[in-house]
């Protein structure tokens, strides 16, 4: 008899067990959805990087009207900064590396956003579609981190895998879309959900196929 035996495709994320030991701190794997490899991940950040993350981006969020002007788009309400490099930053930064297990160089920069209530990220893909410049060198996984704890809503949700993650502060998810079966990349689709009650602040790191930036 032939078995039909489906191969699995291979990770980025070649961390076994409940624990990666990073540098400066020792990160918990608490959920895992194996295709496509979703992982929710505790002890990330501490409380005073949360802290210190959301500061720093809501100086710059109110200096600068960039962010502001993105609540234009329909799709994403929130409003959002990329990070200038401090000390927590490249600190941070160098963890995010080892979690993801991709050199920091393929990193789009840690972008920090904020919602407030009622505002949402629809359902999207963090890759750029085949026909698009930027695809040629495309995003590959996804790390978002949640800065604090949100009253009510705001969960990063994928409908096609009926999975929700509800933000906690100092916690992250992962997921990568760099599957050869394209359909496997296309459940990666996901969604901040409306904000009801408080604020919501996460911090992403994007991760390209190649280098990015030149640090
Ligand atoms: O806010 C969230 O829960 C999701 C954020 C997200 O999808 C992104 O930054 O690409
Ligand atoms: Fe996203």
């Amino acid at each position: 008899m032939k078995m039909h035996t489906t191969e699995k495709e291979q990770t980025i994320f070649d961390h076994a067990g409940n624990r990666i030991k990073t540098d400066n701190r020792e990160i918990r794997i608490l959920a895992r959805y194996e295709e496509p490899l979703v992982v929710v991940l505790g002890n990330v950040l501490s409380d005073d990087e949360c802290d210190e993350l959301i500061e720093h981006s809501r100086e710059r969020l109110q200096r600068s009207k960039i962010g502001e002007d993105r609540s234009l788009n329909s799709i994403r309400t929130s409003s959002g900064v990329f990070c200038e490099q401090t000390e927590t930053i490249t600190r941070i930064e160098k963890r995010i590396s080892q979690i993801m297990n991709i050199p920091i160089e393929h990193g789009d920069g840690l972008q920090v956003l904020r919602y407030t209530p009622g505002q949402e990220y629809k359902p999207h893909y963090d890759f750029f579609a085949e026909t698009s410049r930027a695809s040629m060198n495309n995003r590959i996984s996804t790390l978002v981190m949640y800065l604090n704890d949100v009253e009510q809503g705001g969960e990063t949700v994928f409908p096609l895998l009926n999975l929700s993650v509800f933000p906690a502060k100092g916690m992250a998810v992962y997921f990568e879309y760099f599957y050869q079966n394209h359909e496997l990349n296309k459940s990666t689709l996901h969604a901040g959900t409306q904000v009801i009650h408080g604020e919501k602040w996460v911090a992403t790191m994007w991760m390209r196929r190649q280098n990015f930036r030149v640090s």
